[in-house]
């Protein structure tokens, strides 16, 4: 199933609901995301609606240097990878800005394969990890790296409004273990990255992960970005992409 979440564009001021796309159409379901699916009847065009955020996670975890570039020797697995949280005023969705923040200058887009976690899961074993991924979509994990502490620490250019973009949809069916990952910026190709290139794979993040926090139904990990993540500026639109997930788009804007 690839689950949206959305507005009727007639009905701006309605609450957010959940969608089955199915043959290019929204079936609208009256539950949560995590509610067995139950349609109302109500169909939508992907035209006729606003698109938001698949998920509003209550963690969301990084995963820095994750990926070897075409080429290189894969390093040894760490036992811990650079690990990193976004608060939740990063997330946006599809087409809404992602606003730099004043000051910075070295601004990156990173396109990731975001897996969106489907219960409450502690100590979770590798080969237990399937189990407790409710979907998987995309992210882009836009960092400001002029904000990065000069003695190490990622936390402000990883944490500032709108730097987590997420969606269109969650696939609740998607083989995270052949994804190819991909990004453009104004239709110029960034990105084009596969799976096999991740250092420490996703079981085993979440094995490393849930070892030492509790991940909750709805959580977001960003598993890391592929070689070619790149600068982007005001005015630029820049296209993060996963074979099989779809396309998530959105615009650069200046400081407000
Ligand atoms: O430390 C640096 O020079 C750069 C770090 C980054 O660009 C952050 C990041 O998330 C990159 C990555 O995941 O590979």
């Amino acid at each position: 199933m690839k689950i949206a979440r959305f507005v009727p564009l007639a009905e701006p001021a309605s609450p957010a609901r959940f969608g089955v796309l199915e043959e290019g159409l929204l079936r609208e379901l009256s539950g949560g995301l995590f509610d067995p699916p139950a349609f109302t009847g109500r169909r939508f065009g992907l035209a006729d609606v606003r698109l938001l955020a698949p998920v509003m996670p209550r963690h969301i975890i990084g995963i820095g240097k994750n990926f070897t570039a075409p080429g290189e020797p894969k390093p040894p697995e760490p036992d811990m990878p650079i690990l990193f949280f976004k608060p939740l005023g990063t997330v946006i969705g599809p087409g809404d800005p992602i606003m730099l923040p004043n000051g910075a200058n070295r601004v990156k887009f990173e396109s990731e394969v975001a897996v969106v976690i489907g219960r409450t899961a502690r100590r979770i074993r590798p080969e237990d990890a399937d189990g407790v991924i409710f979907g998987c979509t995309v992210a882009n994990d836009v960092s400001a790296l002029d904000l990065f502490h000069p003695e190490g620490h990622w936390t402000i250019g990883k944490a500032c409004d709108t730097f987590c973009p997420l969606g269109p949809v969650i696939d609740t069916a998607f083989d995270w273990r052949s994804a190819r990952i991909r990004a453009s910026v104004n239709g110029v190709p960034k990105q084009d990255g596969a799976m096999a290139d991740i250092i420490m794979p996703i079981d085993r993040l979440i094995a490393c992960i849930s070892g030492f926090m509790t991940l909750m139904p709805g959580d977001v990990i960003l598993t890391g970005t592929p070689a070619g993540a790149d600068w982007v500026g005001a005015g630029d639109v820049v296209t993060c992409a996963v074979d099989g997930l779809g396309e998530l788009t959105n615009p650069v804007a200046a400081p407000a």
